[in-house]
């Protein structure tokens, strides 16, 4: 890697931990208690990377109050937290990847559309934030994925030019989101296959897990 200032900013939920199946179940249960059904891939697509106040306007109507919205959000957030909690664990290959990137100096960053408890229980829960010099979250942010909002952000307090950061992310909105950040962005496929993305020409590279990335490769392109 050259000598210039560089960072990886990684999304969260479905990156740093396999978790984008419970969020869909807790959103499952959430909108059937309400009589709403709602087709799993489907929603993953459209909604992974939003922020939880802008899916439940979506899904429920502009017309609801902030309280209201806050409320509705945090029941779905404890039930995710109640469903996951049990799994919690990184990805494989991140510890190695985060100990290699520290030696050569990269700069570390999160950029989640997660509220802060769902940060404080996946961050804090796994002891991961020590390794991370910024992270941006929902409450950071006005507009979640496909805004590059959060990655700009993350970016800016990283004080590095998004030219020079490279997105991890699970998520086509998330990806769209570092597209238009113009950040390149490593695609994992905790969730979608790879020719889920085959669309975005900022992929630099796609993995099932981090063990199959080499940090020289990522910057050399
Ligand atoms: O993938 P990210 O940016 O970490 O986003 C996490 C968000 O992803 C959404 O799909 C979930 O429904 C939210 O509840 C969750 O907070």
């Amino acid at each position: 890697m050259g000598l210039e200032k560089s960072a990886f900013i990684f999304d969260m939920d479905g990156t740093i931990v396999d978790n984008m199946a419970f969020h869909t179940q807790s959103w499952i249960t959430f909108f059937e208690q309400r009589g709403m059904t709602i087709d799993a891939e489907e929603f993953f697509r459209t909604t992974a990377g939003r922020q939880g106040k802008e899916i439940i306007r979506a899904h429920m109507g502009e017309h609801l109050l902030d309280d209201e919205v806050l409320a509705l959000n945090l029941e779905k957030e404890t039930v995710y937290r109640e469903l996951y909690g049990p799994h919690r664990k990184t990805v494989g290959g991140f510890d190695e990847l985060i100990r290699r990137a520290k030696e050569q100096g990269v700069v570390l960053a999160v950029a989640t559309a997660a509220p802060n408890a769902n940060i404080e229980f996946t961050l804090d829960g796994l002891d991961l934030r020590r390794h991370f010099d910024i992270v941006v979250g929902a409450a950071d942010v006005a507009r979640g994925k496909p805004n590059p909002d959060g990655f700009l952000l993350a970016a800016e307090r990283c004080a590095v030019p998004p030219e020079r950061c490279i997105v991890f992310e699970d998520a086509p909105l998330g990806v769209e989101a570092a597209r238009r950040a113009g950040m390149r962005c490593v695609v994992l496929t905790t969730t979608l296959p790879a020719n889920a993305f085959d669309e975005f020409e900022n992929v630099i590279a796609v993995a099932a897990d981090f063990s199959e990335l080499d940090i020289d490769a990522l910057f050399a392109d």
